[in-house]
């Protein structure tokens, strides 16, 4: 297991709740995860508020465009100085190329590149109606494949998928896992779900919690409770 695996979702409208959760947190406890809500509203300032406070940050994109733009955006991100970003895997192969490519001068200093191959909010009758008649597990699978073959670091998928993805693709490629739910949380909209202490188990490296840990009525003792299941 990583010494660090809990990536703490920050789906926050209002910047000084976050900033008051951030500031109960102990940056060698967990890592924090700002998406597209945030950053839309708060931009490069808050990930600057996030690395003041010594945090590692997952700047969670999902960029998804031609290979140029996507290139260049991650190289923004890099800029920032953030530990992690990521792409979304059915962008295709020269998109993740680019993006990896688009990494090379910042040396030691880039971030890990991860792409998302099938949101853990989707089930195989969601596929389904994309036209992927697959279960979601083996479309995991192929879009990891691309992955792996682009050079990136890892990629995001649901634990369900962590321990086939392990055997295929070895240690060393990160298996990043929203969709985590301690035992009695609300599932709500997420569809490939996995307590904590099973996602570890079966090979997640970073486990990505927002609203069991966001929304309870003391946040804090929710993390501890999180990070205790897992000793
Ligand atoms: O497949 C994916 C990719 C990203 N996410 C993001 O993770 C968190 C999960 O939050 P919860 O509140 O624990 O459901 C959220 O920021 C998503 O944008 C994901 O859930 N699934």
């Amino acid at each position: 297991m990583t010494d660090k695996p809990i990536v703490v979702a920050l789906d926050y409208d209002n910047k000084n709740e976050a900033l008051s959760l951030i500031d109960k947190l102990d940056p060698t406890m967990c890592r924090l995860k700002v998406g597209k809500e945030m950053f839309t509203l708060f931009g490069p300032q808050l990930v600057k508020d996030i690395h003041d406070r010594d945090f590692d940050l997952f700047l969670d994109l999902k960029f998804h465009d031609i290979p140029n733009t996507v290139a260049k955006a991650v190289s923004a991100a890099a800029d920032l100085g953030v530990w992690m970003t990521n792409v979304h895997a059915s962008g295709g192969l020269a998109m993740m190329e680019a993006a990896k490519k688009a990494l090379v001068n910042y040396g030691n200093d880039a971030p890990l590149l991860i792409a998302v191959t099938v949101l853990t909010s989707m089930s195989d009758e969601d596929l389904a109606l994309l036209g992927i008649n697959v279960p979601a597990q083996e479309h995991v699978k192929r879009l990891a494949a691309l992955t792996h073959r682009a050079g990136l670091d890892g990629v995001v998928c649901s634990a369900q998928e962590a321990t086939m993805l392990k055997s295929s693709f070895g240690q060393s490629f990160n298996l990043v896992t929203p969709g985590i739910r301690p035992v009695g949380a609300d599932v709500g909209d997420q569809h490939r779900v996995m307590t904590p202490p099973k996602a570890v188990a079966a090979g997640s490296d970073f486990l990505v919690i927002g609203r069991p840990i966001t929304k309870a009525a003391d946040p804090l003792a929710s993390l501890h409770q999180i990070v205790d299941s897992l000793k």
